[in-house]
């Protein structure tokens, strides 16, 4: 064994020429992006203002900059599989061999759920939830810092995969026996393991941090059922991040002794047992695909309120139907392999406890539609995702509960009909949930507006791709078409799957007028500022304050008398208040603990997975140095004096009482 483990040059694709001209791509736009910071002198401002941070609203852009990267590099994945699929018909083998596609399909899952949806759901939370509850930041700013830096340290990892080495062939969920050492052998698996394990932990802290700081940093008028609704997802989300979270860590800590030390958890030959680690994966995998979609029907709560101009209809049935749906989801997770042989009774009763999630489900969407009966809806760009959100995640609801009728499942099982429901229901709900937040919330996080024009256009190609490249999927379901093929030879098939590609265009052409819209709206910023803070007259506390919010969000915690807070003060006329007198802030300073420890925790990953130990030694010895060292430190606040706080409030109550008046 030499000094680098199993790694050699031999591990960079340099045969490959899709890689190599990616590789090529990433290296030319990393390279602009050096040349650019360098020009506009920005590396001070870097790192002392995003990379360190700990002011929940910088993460909170951090995480959503992540996302959409990610985004982009999960869709290029999408985009080559559908053509591929396309092509590679009537004995043609296209242009993806099967060891490449099948690693394609497995990227492209856990990208697209660990790194794309997470991070941009938890990067919407960090902006909003600390303000909606009249927070100054979360419960630990710094253990919020260090949760962004392991989920990065994750997408890292994942990402050198494309160039060093290999990425999984087993499809996102890496069942063994499979995923084992005997028919994985390479270090795609490895690599899958540790990206999750670090994002995972990330994930973990940030479900404790922010349950912490809803229960115990509001503004202590707020009562419980005076939370908004947004932050209630929030909430049951995080108690599922933090109850099913550690399953998955358990589970490829287990996958892990298998691989590495011989162990036999999941091998019958020796013992084991396969189906333990499908229980568990699904244990974690089924409230995972629910904590994605709780915030988004948080999000789609608050922007039906506010563009009805009424209170949400059914405050407290919401909540309630979202901690239903968050039980229940913890009991259903047997679906996902009612084939694999746990009789007819199990499969009855998870079965039917998947169908009643419907219940909660739809009293969610009644109350949707009853908030905006009657309600003169303004038509915006959120309430638009919203619109397309109700109808789409309708259906994509309705053929999950076909799928939880056991006897349905033996034939719909791994076909390209459960293909088509999940992603009618991560796409049409949980993305569709996450951009109709992106549109509300920019212009409260940014300062400035989004381009309206390109906001719809971008609403008009997803929704219109979505069903393109998606409904045909039910049909090729249905003739039998089963998923993770990289090939196909029936000709019955050819024209849904050419109809499926040309959706993925018009799904990219939304993708590309988002990025325009991102280009044009930074450009025209200065036309376009939020100087009100409050932009579509809402009803929660984040916009109360001036956008961007202060780094100390609120120089008075503000009083709450009433669900919808803010609309009650305006109301009351008392929501604009100069203060006479101002009391110190104590406030937490930046620190580069987190990306010190996140980094060595990647370095500790890429090792492990090369096995290069003397290296993974040293990187975890380094975190846990830094952890502790972090941990002596007593310089680690200050207060923000009140000359301060009153030069910077009395430039804002005076912007926003002038155009408000
Ligand atoms: C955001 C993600 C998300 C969401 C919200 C859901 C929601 C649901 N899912 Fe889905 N599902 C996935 C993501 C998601 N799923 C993924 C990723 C997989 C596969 C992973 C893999 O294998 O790779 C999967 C797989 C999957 C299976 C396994 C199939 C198989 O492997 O063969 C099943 C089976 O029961 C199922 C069922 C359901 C049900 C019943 C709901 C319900 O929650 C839906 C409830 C909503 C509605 C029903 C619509 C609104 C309701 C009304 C308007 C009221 C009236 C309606 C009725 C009375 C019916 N899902
Ligand atoms: C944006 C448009 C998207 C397109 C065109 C697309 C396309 C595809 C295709 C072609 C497959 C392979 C299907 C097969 O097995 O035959 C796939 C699988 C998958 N997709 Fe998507 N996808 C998109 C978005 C997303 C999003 C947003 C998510 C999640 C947040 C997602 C999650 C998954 C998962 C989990 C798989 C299964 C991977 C596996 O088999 O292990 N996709 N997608
Ligand atoms: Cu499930």
């Amino acid at each position: 064994m030499s000094l680098l483990g199993k790694l050699s040059i031999d591990a960079v694709p340099y045969h490959e020429p899709i890689v190599m001209g990616t590789l090529a791509g990433v290296g030319i736009i990393g390279l602009l992006l050096v040349v650019l910071l360098t020009k506009f002198k920005l590396w001070v401002p870097l790192w002392r203002d995003w990379i360190t941070s700990v002011d929940h609203k910088r993460l909170g852009i951090m995480y959503i900059v992540l996302a959409l990267v990610m985004l982009i590099r999960g869709f290029a994945d999408a985009i080559m599989m559908r053509t591929q699929l396309a092509l590679a018909t009537n004995g043609n083998a296209g242009y993806l061999p099967p060891e490449h596609y099948d690693q394609i399909f497995s990227a492209h899952g856990v990208i697209m759920i660990i790194f794309m949806a997470m991070p941009f759901m938890v990067g919407l939370m960090n902006i909003v939830v600390p303000l909606q509850i009249g927070a100054r930041d979360v419960a630990f700013p710094f253990l919020n810092n260090l949760s962004f830096w392991l989920t990065t340290a994750g997408a890292i990892l994942i990402n050198i995969s494309l160039g060093v080495g290999e990425f999984a062939k087993t499809g996102w969920v890496a069942y063994p026996p499979l995923s084992e050492l005997t028919f994985s052998p390479g270090v795609g698996v490895d690599y899958y393991i540790w990206a999750l394990q670090l994002s995972g932990l990330g994930t973990l802290l940030t479900g404790v941090n922010f349950l912490v700081t809803v229960f115990k940093c509001r503004t202590p008028s707020m009562k419980l059922m005076q939370i908004p609704v947004f932050t209630w997802a929030c909430t049951w989300a995080n108690i599922l991040i933090v109850a099913s979270f550690p399953i998955l860590t358990a589970a490829l800590g287990l996958l892990t002794l298998d691989r590495y030390l011989d162990f036999h958890f999941f091998t019958n030959e020796g013992g084991g047992n396969a189906m333990m680690y499908i229980n568990l994966f699904w244990a974690w995998g089924h409230p995972e695909v629910y904590i994605l979609i709780l915030p988004a029907f948080g999000i789609f709560s608050e922007i039906v309120a506010t563009f009805s101009s009424k209170r949400l209809f059914g405050y407290t049935s919401m909540i309630v139907a979202n901690g239903a749906i968050s039980v229940l989801g913890f009991i259903v997770w047997l679906h996902h392999f009612f084939t694999m042989g746990s009789g007819a009774n199990v499969n009855a009763f998870f079965g039917v406890m998947t169908m009643i999630i419907a219940v909660p489900t739809g009293v969610k969407l009644f109350n949707w539609l009853f908030t905006m009966y009657r309600g003169r809806v303004r038509i915006t760009v959120p309430i638009m995702w919203t619109l397309g959100f109700m109808t789409t995640f309708t259906i994509g609801g309705m053929t999950g509960v076909l799928l939880a009728v056991p006897g349905a499942d033996f034939v719909l099982h791994n076909s390209l009909f459960l293909i088509a429901h999940f992603h009618n229901t991560i796409i049409g709900g949980a993305v569709f949930g996450y951009l109709a937040g992106f549109a509300y919330w920019f212009p409260k996080a940014m300062g400035f507006h989004l381009n309206e024009k390109l906001g719809k256009s971008a609403f008009w190609c997803w929704l219109v791709g979505f069903y393109v490249a998606f409904m045909p999927l039910y049909v090729l379901g249905f003739m039998g078409m089963t998923r993770r093929l990289n090939h196909t030879d029936n000709p019955a098939w050819n024209i849904w799957l050419y109809i499926a590609c040309v959706g993925a265009f018009i799904i990219l052409a939304g993708i590309v007028s988002q990025l325009l819209q991102l280009f044009v709206s930074f450009r025209d910023r200065k036309q376009n500022l939020d100087t009100t803070g409050d932009p579509w007259n809402a009803r929660t506390l984040e916009w109360q304050t001036s956008s961007p919010p202060q780094f100390y969000n609120f120089a008075k915690l503000p009083e709450v008398h009433d669900i919808d807070a803010f609309m009650d003060a305006k109301e009351k006329g008392t929501a604009y208040q100069k203060l006479d007198k101002y009391e110190p802030i104590h406030m937490p300073k930046n620190t580069a603990a987190g990306v010190v420890i996140g980094g060595a925790l990647a370095v500790m990953g890429f090792a492990l997975i090369w096995h290069i130990w003397w290296l993974a030694a040293v990187s975890l010895v380094a975190s846990i140095v830094a952890f502790i060292v972090r941990a002596y430190d007593n310089d680690v606040d200050y207060y923000v004096q009140p000359d301060e706080i009153e030069k910077i409030e009395d430039a804002f109550v005076k912007g926003a009482s002038e155009v408000k008046a």
